[in-house]
C-alpha cells in the first residue's frame, strides 16, 4: 500500500512511519510512506498557506491553491487511483469497518488541516470523504490521520506476526479484550487468576471468553446491541454476572 499525507507538520508522521509495527511495515516496504507540506507549494516571500474567514469570524482558514497542489504532488507519486480523506470534526466516525476498508485501497492520501479547517472549495474539488475520530477537539487532523494510518497499516496483510493475532484482536469480533498478566505471578501480593496458569487450554479459552464479554457488557453495552450471542457466550456471560454479583 502506498500512503502519502499533506500536512504544515510531516515530521509528526515520524510516530507512525519509524516506530513499532507500523514503522517496521514501513521500513520492510509492505508500505511507502510520503509526504507533503502544502508551505513549500505556496509563491509569496511569506509562504502563506492560511488566510482570513470571507464573512469575518475568529481563526484563520487554509487557503486552497498549497493544498491543492501538494495533493496534485501526492497523486503524482501515487498510484493512479488513490483515495483522498480530509480529517475534520465534520467527517463520519473512523471505526473498524472502515479501516478494514481502507486496507483494500491501493493508495491513501491523507489531508490534515489547520487553522480552523480547509476553504470547501478544496474540499468539493479534492476530498472523496471526511473523517472524523470522535467527538473532541484536537489541534489539528495530524494525529487523526496518524490513527487512521496506525489502524489501516495493521490490517494489512503480512504485517501483524501471526495472522490470527489481527482475528483475534477482540475489536475484531466486536467485544473488549480479557485482562492480561505476565511474571511475577504475585505481585506485591496480587496473584495471577489460577486458570491462567492451569494449562488447561479450553478452560482458559472459556475464562478468557467470559472475562471480554463480562467487561464487554459493564463498560460498553452498546458494542453487545449489535451482536448475537452464541448459546456459549450466554452461559458464559451470565457465568460473570453471577460472579460479579451483577
Ligand atoms: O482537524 C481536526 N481538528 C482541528 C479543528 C478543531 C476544531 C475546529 C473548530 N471547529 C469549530 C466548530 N466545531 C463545531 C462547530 N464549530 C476546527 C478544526 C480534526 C480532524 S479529524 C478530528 N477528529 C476529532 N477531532 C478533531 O478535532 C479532528
Amino acid at each position: 500500500m502506498q500512503i502519502a499525507v499533506v500536512s504544515l507538520f510531516p515530521e509528526m508522521f515520524g510516530a507512525v512511519s519509524e516506530h513499532g509495527v507500523t514503522g517496521r511495515a514501513v521500513g520492510q516496504g509492505l508500505v511507502t510512506f510520503g509526504h507533503h507540506n502544502p508551505r513549500d507549494y505556496t509563491d509569496d516571500r511569506h509562504r502563506t498557506v492560511d488566510d482570513r474567514p470571507f464573512g469575518g469570524g475568529p481563526g484563520m482558514v487554509m487557503k486552497i491553491a498549497p493544498l491543492q497542489q501538494a495533493i496534485a504532488a501526492a497523486r503524482a507519486q501515487l498510484a493512479p487511483v488513490a483515495r483522498v480523506i480530509y480529517l475534520s470534526p465534520q467527517g463520519t466516525r473512523f471505526d473498524h469497518a472502515k479501516a478494514l476498508e481502507l486496507a483494500q485501497a491501493q493508495s491513501l492520501i491523507l489531508v490534515a488541516g489547520r487553522y480552523e479547517g480547509v476553504d470547501e472549495r478544496l474540499l468539493e474539488s479534492e476530498i472523496d470523504e471526511e473523517l472524523s475520530i470522535g467527538d473532541y477537539v484536537l489541534s489539528g487532523g495530524e494525529l487523526a490521520a496518524m490513527v487512521v494510518v496506525d489502524a489501516v497499516i495493521r490490517q494489512l496483510p503480512g504485517v501483524l506476526g501471526h495472522e490470527l493475532s489481527a482475528l483475534e484482536d477482540s475489536f475484531a469480533d466486536g467485544l473488549l479484550d480479557c485482562p492480561h498478566y505476565t511474571r511475577p505471578e504475585v505481585y506485591q501480593g496480587r496473584a495471577v487468576p489460577d486458570v491462567l496458569l492451569s494449562g488447561d487450554h479450553e478452560r482458559i479459552r472459556r475464562w478468557r471468553l467470559k472475562q471480554a464479554l463480562g467487561r464487554t457488557q459493564q463498560r460498553r453495552p452498546d458494542l453487545l446491541e449489535g451482536r448475537t450471542l452464541t448459546a456459549e457466550e450466554q452461559e458464559l456471560l451470565a457465568l460473570y454476572r453471577q460472579e460479579q454479583d451483577l
